[in-house]
C-alpha cells in the first residue's frame, strides 16, 4: 500500500487465540509497526447475538467447544491479511479497515470472521496511538474531527438474568444508572454502593448473590417486577434519590424471548407467552410503575410494529429506548430506525460492525439523526479496555460495561478513573 520503510507503516501482524470471561476462545491481534510500536488488542464476544451482527467464526457453541478452532481462525486470517496489511500506513484508519473489508469480500465479514478482523482494526489504531505518543483515546478522539470528547455515564448491571444467568428473570439486564452524579468517580462509587446494598438485601430476603456472566447478582427470581423493586429498595437504602441521583435502565434482550413460528414472546416469569401487543402493554406498564429511565430492546429485532408504537407512545416522555440488536451498530440499520421514527438511542458495540471505522460512521449517523449513542461491551468480555477510550473519544455519553465486579469489567471502568484522573474532560457533556 505505501513504502515498508516508514516508521509508522505495519512490520508485521500476529493473531491468537486466548480466553474470554467465560473461559471460551477468543481472538487477540498484535499490530507492529517499524518504530517498535506494538499495538494489542482483543475482542469480545456476545450470548444474546442479534442476527445482524458482523459474523463471528466460533469453534462450537456457548457450552461446547472443539479446543483448537479459534486458533485455526486466527492462523487463517492471519495468513491472508498480513502480506496484505505489510507496510500500510497504521495513521490510516479508513484505508485500513477498508482493505480489511475488502479482503474478507462479504458484507457480514463471514469468510475470515468479523472477530479477526476487528481485533486488527483495533490494534493497528492502538499501535499508531503509541507511535504518535498519545493516550487512545485522544488519538480516537483525532478520527472524529469536530466530536468534543467526554467521560460516559455508566449503566451497571446489579441483577441479570435471560441468556446471561440460565436462571430466573426472562429480562436479560437490570441496571442502575447514577444520573445525579456530579463525577464519574461520584457515579462509580454510588454504583458500587446501591451493588453493596443489593447484595446484602437478597442475602437478608434468602436469595442466592451468585453472579452471573457479567458479573450480575442472579438471585433467581421469577418475575421481572421483583428484581426491579430490589432495585428501588438497595437505591434507597444507599440514601440516594430514586430517580433522581439514580435510576434503573433494563435490557429485555426480547429477541431471546421471541419466536419466529409462533410470532409471541415466552415469559416464563409469568407464565404466557405474549403476542406483540400483549407484550408492549407488559413493558410499557413495567415502564410507568417503576423508576426506568431507559430500556432496551424491548421487542425482537424483526418486530418493528411494536417499537414503533411504543415509540410513538413515550415520545416527550424522559424514557430512553435503545436499540441493540434491532440496530447492530449498523448504519443501515439505523438509519431505517430513523425514518420509521424507532427509538431514540443506539447501542454501540465494535464487534456487531466489525471496524473501528465502521463503527465511528454508526456513531456518527446517530449523531446525525439525534440518536444518543451508548458503547457497550459485551457479555464474554476481555481485559482489553479499549471501550472505554473510545466512549471518551466519540464523547459518546453513556457506557454500558456491566456489573463492578470482575475484572474484565473493572479493566474498562478502572481506565475510565485514570482517564478523569487527566483532567480537563466534562462529565458526560455536563
Ligand atoms: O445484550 C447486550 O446488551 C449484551 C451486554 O449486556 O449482551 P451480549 O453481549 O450477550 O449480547
Ligand atoms: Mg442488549
Amino acid at each position: 500500500m505505501t513504502t515498508p520503510t516508514r516508521a509508522c507503516s505495519i512490520a508485521s501482524l500476529k493473531l491468537r487465540q486466548i480466553l474470554d470471561s467465560r473461559g471460551r476462545p477468543t481472538v487477540e491481534a498484535d499490530v507492529l509497526l517499524n518504530d517498535g510500536s506494538l499495538g494489542r488488542a482483543a475482542v469480545p464476544s456476545g450470548a444474546s447475538t442479534g442476527k445482524y451482527e458482523a459474523h463471528e467464526l466460533r469453534d462450537g457453541d456457548l457450552n461446547h467447544y472443539e479446543g483448537q478452532g479459534v486458533q485455526r481462525i486466527a492462523a487463517a486470517a492471519q495468513a491472508e491479511l498480513q502480506p496484505r496489511l505489510l507496510g500500510a500506513e497504521a495513521l490510516d484508519q479508513n484505508r485500513i479497515d477498508a482493505v480489511l473489508r475488502e479482503i474478507d469480500g462479504t458484507p457480514n465479514l463471514q469468510r475470515l470472521g468479523g472477530n479477526p478482523i476487528l481485533a486488527v482494526s483495533l490494534a493497528a489504531a492502538r499501535a499508531a496511538a503509541i507511535h504518535t505518543r498519545q493516550p487512545l483515546h485522544r488519538y480516537l478522539n483525532g478520527l472524529v474531527p469536530g466530536v468534543a470528547p467526554s467521560l460516559p455515564l455508566p449503566m451497571t448491571n446489579i441483577l441479570s438474568g435471560g441468556a446471561h444467568a440460565r436462571q430466573g428473570m426472562d429480562f436479560q439486564d437490570f441496571l442502575v444508572v447514577p444520573a445525579g452524579a456530579e463525577s464519574y468517580s461520584q457515579a462509580l462509587e454510588w454504583i458500587s454502593q446501591v451493588r453493596s446494598a443489593a447484595t446484602r438485601l437478597a442475602v437478608r430476603e434468602g436469595f442466592t448473590t451468585l453472579l452471573a456472566d457479567e458479573g450480575g447478582l442472579s438471585p433467581g427470581y421469577e418475575r421481572s417486577e421483583q428484581a426491579l423493586s430490589l432495585l428501588v429498595w438497595a437505591i434507597e437504602t444507599t440514601g440516594l434519590r430514586v430517580g433522581e441521583d439514580v435510576s434503573i435502565a433494563i435490557d429485555v434482550a426480547a429477541s431471546q424471548l421471541f419466536s419466529s413460528n409462533s410470532g409471541r414472546y415466552s415469559l416464563r416469569g409469568i407464565g404466557a407467552d405474549l403476542t406483540s401487543q400483549q407484550m408492549l402493554i407488559h413493558v410499557s406498564e413495567l415502564c410507568r410503575s417503576y423508576p426506568i429511565s431507559s430500556i432496551e430492546d424491548p421487542f425482537d429485532q424483526d418486530d418493528w410494529e411494536p417499537w414503533r408504537q411504543f415509540t410513538s407512545a413515550f415520545r416527550g416522555e424522559r424514557l430512553q429506548i435503545v436499540g441493540d440488536d434491532l440496530f447492530a451498530t449498523n448504519a443501515e440499520r439505523l438509519g431505517t430506525g430513523g425514518r420509521e421514527g424507532v427509538a431514540s438511542a443506539v447501542l454501540i458495540k465494535l464487534n456487531q460492525n466489525g471496524t473501528l471505522t465502521g463503527t465511528l460512521e454508526v456513531m456518527e449517523c446517530a449523531r446525525a439523526q439525534g440518536y444518543a449513542t451508548v458503547v457497550s461491551a459485551r457479555s464474554g468480555e476481555t481485559e482489553d479496555s479499549f471501550i472505554a477510550d473510545l466512549a471518551v473519544a466519540t464523547g459518546a455519553g453513556q457506557i454500558k460495561i456491566g456489573s463492578v465486579r470482575n475484572s474484565e469489567r473493572l479493566s474498562k471502568y478502572n481506565q475510565l478513573l485514570r482517564i478523569e484522573e487527566e483532567g480537563a474532560l466534562p462529565f458526560r457533556n455536563k
